[in-house]
């Protein structure tokens, strides 16, 4: 029967299995996308690695991504169906569904708010949240990890929800972080659950089986998340407070075009879980990607000094950037390509699964294969982007404007196919509005030490699904009195954020 489906074809090249365990420890290794770049190196683009009778398949360079995920698409567009879903209670985040039509009504209803024109529509509340970041920044500048959370997550739930998050212990802010954390679940082989189902049925008092609780914490906070701020958007909705929110608009028309009740029931779903995905797929990305550019900076003075006279050129001194701006400001749009490029917050992106089986040049890949992006590696291929491993905005510049023949890291960086990023424009204008204003206002530096010393920081991202730089302690002053000055009178004061 293998030889029929396979016609003969052998299974692409890869290393030895080791017993039972496969190839586990290939997954288990620090920063894997870098071990899973040297596997490619020495087997091939597309390199064979099954673990506990799982097929999969690593796609190591930028033809074989697009040759399967992106010109194949219709075969390469679902998920796993991991065990790890449900336990994580992430069922309703449709970036994880199978490819099928639950999954279409869900990206359907999201994309009419986050397609390039609509997108447009939240500038206000993009900029208004990057003033308030601005004025944290200033008041406690060592917070800044807690500072780049409210700040986008201020913003995502004002323009899902309609709901404003008043301070960084709010409680949608302690739910929503602990929903996040489930995404650690996420990293291929983190939990041995994810290949043995049967230990989801051990119960947690049995030692070793905390990962129970774990688990059942992460469910909690996901149900909340997702139940809780619908319904307190239906609440402010009957004052008239929540309406212009995306969750508004959404559960408008349920009553506007159902009639069936179970195709309303479907649709308040749908709702919660277009919702409750746009946080998380846009959370830590953003996230992680801003704090990646404080950690290029403290690295790049030069890099730094370049955007801060751009900026001073065509901004001035006497107000904050603007989106508008964007067109005449060449290098804060390469820094925001660079940061995206050096390191990818989701370097193995979301990977996909075949759902029939296939011959890519010449190699059979069976129905059910789970197809892991390197990302990082097509973002730190020499001959794409040569010195990959510099922070160098200037490799997207030629004469001064922005070179249209160097590849768009986005191209890789919001992943593939049908399953590409929808949010990508919208998390666009975020970075470019919060990486212009801060360069604008504020001067980044490396921490110091007890001494005063500069400590020496280096670029080590955290081995999880969403990945985000270990360390990125730094120093961070206004720039100047008028910069100050400009901080304070752009942003309300943090008593009356709401
Ligand atoms: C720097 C920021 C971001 C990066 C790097 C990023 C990257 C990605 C990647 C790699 C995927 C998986 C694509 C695939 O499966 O091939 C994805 C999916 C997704 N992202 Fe983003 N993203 C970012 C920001 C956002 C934002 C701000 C939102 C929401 C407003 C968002 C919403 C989504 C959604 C809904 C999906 C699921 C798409 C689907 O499965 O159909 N993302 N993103």
């Amino acid at each position: 029967k293998w030889h029929r489906r396979s016609r003969g074809l052998p299974l692409p090249p890869g290393p030895k299995s080791w017993p039972f365990v496969g190839n586990l420890p290939h997954m288990r290794k620090p920063e894997p996308w870098k071990s899973h770049h040297e596997l490619c190196q020495t087997y091939g683009e597309i390199t064979y690695l099954p673990l506990m009778g799982q097929s999969i398949a690593i796609l190591g360079s930028a033809r074989v991504l697009s040759e399967l995920l992106d010109k194949r698409s219709a075969l390469t567009s679902d998920k796993l169906q991991s065990v790890l879903i449900p336990l994580a209670g992430q069922t309703s985040n449709f970036s994880l569904q199978p490819y099928g039509p639950w999954w279409r009504r869900h990206r359907r209803a999201f994309w009419q708010f986050f397609f390039p024109a609509a997108s447009e529509r939240y500038r206000s509340i993009q900029r208004s949240s990057t003033q308030v970041f601005l004025r944290k920044l200033l008041d406690e500048p060592d917070n800044l990890v807690e500072h780049i959370r409210y700040s986008f997550t201020s913003a995502i739930v004002k323009i899902l929800y309609g709901l404003d998050v008043v301070e960084k212990n709010d409680k949608y802010i302690t739910m929503m972080e602990k929903n996040l954390e489930a995404g650690e679940a996420f990293m291929p082989g983190t939990y041995y659950v994810e290949f043995l189902p049967f230990l989801r049925y051990v119960p947690a008092w049995v030692p070793g089986a905390g990962f129970q609780n774990d688990f059942a914490a992460w469910r909690h906070a996901a149900e909340w998340v997702k139940n809780v701020m619908v319904g307190k958007t239906k609440e402010g909705m009957v004052h008239g407070r929540t309406s212009e929110s995306v969750v508004a608009q959404l559960l408008g028309r349920i009553h506007e075009e159902d009639e069936d009740a179970l195709r309303a029931g479907e649709e308040l779903e749908i709702v919660k879980g277009v919702a409750f995905t746009a946080y998380e797929g846009g959370a830590d990305t953003t996230y992680s990607t801003i704090q990646t550019l404080f950690v290029a900076m403290t690295l790049c003075p030069e890099v730094q000094k370049r955007a801060q006279a751009e900026l001073d050129a065509v901004v001035g001194a006497d107000r904050l950037p603007d989106h508008n701006d964007r067109p005449d400001l060449p290098y804060i749009n390469a820094i925001v390509k660079e940061a995206l490029r050096w390191a990818p917050a989701l370097p193995f992106s979301i990977p996909h699964r075949s759902t029939e089986d296939m011959e890519y040049d010449g190699y059979f890949i069976p129905a059910g294969t789970i197809l892991i992006p390197n990302t990082w590696a097509c973002l730190h291929d020499p001959e794409t982007y040569p010195d990959p491993e510099c922070f160098m905005p200037e490799r997207f510049l030629r004469d001064g404007q922005l070179d249209p023949d160097v590849c768009d890291p986005g191209r890789f960086a919001f992943g593939y196919g049908r399953r590409v990023c929808p949010g990508r424009y919208f998390a666009d204008a975020t970075l470019f509005i919060n990486i212009a204003m801060l360069l604008h206002v504020f001067d980044i530096t490396p921490p110091l030490d007890k001494d005063g010393k500069p400590i020496a920081i280096e670029l080590k991202m955290s081995d999880s699904l969403v990945s985000y730089p270990k360390d990125c302690r730094c120093t961070i002053k206004p720039r100047s009195e008028r910069a100050r000055q400009l901080i304070l009178a752009n942003a309300p004061r943090t008593d009356t954020l709401s």
